[in-house]
């Protein structure tokens, strides 16, 4: 029977749009939405994809009918063999799923990411105190610091001193390999499922992911372990590792399934904050009224005496606002982190097949000029003030005011602790030093995002970090004693 599906580009027979559906770029670009409407249908080897391009379409079907728009698409490589289904973002919607969404929700919960508040603190820190007076590619700094930041919080290891520290090194092979995995086509297997059934001794690409397994679920223990073997001394500080071991009746986790979602809090963590900051500071090098206007509201509230903490950020919107610009003028995932339905659907006249994969456009959704006004493609956090200089949220029924944590079920768990990430980096950096491009860079800064792994990274570029005043490294030194 003829089938209405939602329009979209039409690509070739069987194949279909290969070449389209492995160019983001073009899936997100708002000359699609222009062509086709708020949503956009297109087919490979007869695996179809829903780019969805309004707010209201994304809210009917991703969050309005989450029990059937929850599932992710199966990449067999990855889920099967490369993490067994041992990654709780790519785990189907079902029990195994259930049981690491609970803890990953409560362990990092408005609450309990208070306890996460010195940890950051002292990064923020650290981060200011390694930007300060120097000319620097930036990309590594920030790098280093998310990551020794979600270390701390999951083990609670002490911070990690330099890019090349062993940890950091092996996650971001994982989270590299993982990403690599999910390209579009990096794997034949993913268009013809039979070829998981030939054997390892044949299949080169089934040795590789099966050796990665063992050697990622070996890291990942070691990790945990040693949280176990402090708890077991009476060393009890608060981390999402300890919570896991301490609760192992109530999330009914075996040690295997806790180190792997404690492992995959952090790959999900660290490479989507150090983007942002990443997109920050280039957003600053573009718009100096925008420091000039946090460096009025950090002299007023917090002075020279002292560097901010988490208890000014009440008395800091703009601040604040900042923390939602950031999020909604970069999204780290521009076109989500994609779902599948798990049943058939029909939507306004429309058949989306079950098994479809759904990709929210974000950019697209965060920049809406209905919505954030016809200024929406620049970095302008006054957008998130009200008349009274308060955070309003501007987008209806979303405290964000941005769509960049996703959607529905599958939300974001971990968005408070990137809020708290973001809100003191910003005031502890922007509070001791002001940034400018390096001596002697002219002509426009480039603002082309490239997205290896669905990931938007901005081109690595450099920034100059001036101190605000005489006293703010000092200061920053005596503070950071504070936090050891
Ligand atoms: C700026 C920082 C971050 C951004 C922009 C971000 C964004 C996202 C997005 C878009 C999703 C997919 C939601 C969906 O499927 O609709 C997601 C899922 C997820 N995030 Fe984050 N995230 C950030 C930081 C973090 C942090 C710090 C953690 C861990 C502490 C974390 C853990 C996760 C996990 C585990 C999932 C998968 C949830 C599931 O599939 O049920 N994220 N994040």
């Amino acid at each position: 029977a003829f089938r209405n599906l939602p329009p979209g580009p039409k690509g070739l027979p069987f194949i279909g749009d290969v070449q389209h559906a492995a160019d983001h770029g073009w899936l997100a670009s708002p000359q699609r939405r222009d062509d086709y409407g708020e949503l956009m249908y297109l087919s490979v080897f007869g695996q179809g994809i829903l780019v969805v391009n309004s707010q209201r379409v994304a809210v009917d079907l991703l969050e309005k009918r989450s029990n059937i728009y929850s599932d992710r698409p199966r990449f067999i490589s990855v889920n099967e063999f490369l993490t067994e289904n041992l990654t709780f973002v790519f785990t189907g919607y079902g029990d195994l799923w259930r049981r690491f969404r609970r803890p990953a929700v409560e362990g990092f919960s408005k609450s309990v990411v208070l306890d996460f508040y010195p940890i950051q603190s002292r990064e923020a820190i650290m981060l200011a105190l390694a930007l300060m007076n120097n000319t620097y590619s930036v990309k590594k700094h920030v790098q280093r610091h998310a990551w020794s930041i979600i270390l701390s919080i999951n083990y609670r290891l002490p911070p990690v001193e330099s890019d090349d520290d062993p940890v950091i090194v092996g996650i971001v092979d994982h989270v590299q390999w993982v990403g690599h995995e999910l390209e579009p086509g990096a794997r034949l297997v993913e268009l013809f499922p039979w070829m998981r059934y030939i054997p390892s001794r044949f299949a080169k690409w089934k040795r590789y992911t099966q050796y990665w397994f063992i050697q990622d679920s070996l890291r990942h223990e070691r990790l945990l372990n040693k949280v176990a073997d402090d708890l077991a001394k009476g060393i009890d500080q608060p981390s999402f590792g300890a919570t896991l071991i301490k609760n192992q009746e109530k999330y009914r986790l075996s040690e295997r399934e806790q180190a792997w979602l404690v492992s995959d809090m952090l790959s999900a963590g660290g490479e989507t904050t150090s983007t942002t900051l990443h997109w920050w500071l280039l957003a600053l090098l573009a718009h100096q009224e925008v420091q000039v206007r946090a460096h009025a509201e950090l002299d007023e509230v917090v002075g020279y005496a002292r560097p901010p903490t988490f208890a000014d950020l009440p008395s800091l919107p703009y601040i604040r606002a900042m923390v939602k610009e950031a999020l909604r003028w970069s999204p780290a995932t521009p076109l989500g982190v994609p779902h599948a339905s798990s049943a058939d659907d029909w939507y306004e006249g429309m058949f989306i097949p079950k098994g479809t994969i759904v990709l929210p456009n974000m950019g697209l959704i965060n920049s809406d000029p209905t919505v954030f006004g016809s200024d929406s493609a620049s970095f302008n956090p006054a957008r998130y003030l009200d008349e009274k200089g308060q955070v309003k949220a501007l987008m209806e029924g979303r405290e964000e005011g941005h769509v960049s944590f996703g959607y529905g079920r599958r939300v974001c768990p971990g968005r408070f602790v990137a809020e708290g990430t973001l809100a003191i980096d910003f005031a502890t950096l922007l509070w001791a030093m002001r940034f400018e491009r390096p001596e002697g860079a002219e002509g426009e800064l480039d603002m082309h995002a490239f997205a290896p792994s669905g990931i938007a990274h901005p081109v690595p570029f450099e920034c100059k970090a001036v101190p605000r005043f005489a006293e703010a490294e000092t200061l920053l030194k005596a503070a950071l004693d504070l936090y050891e």
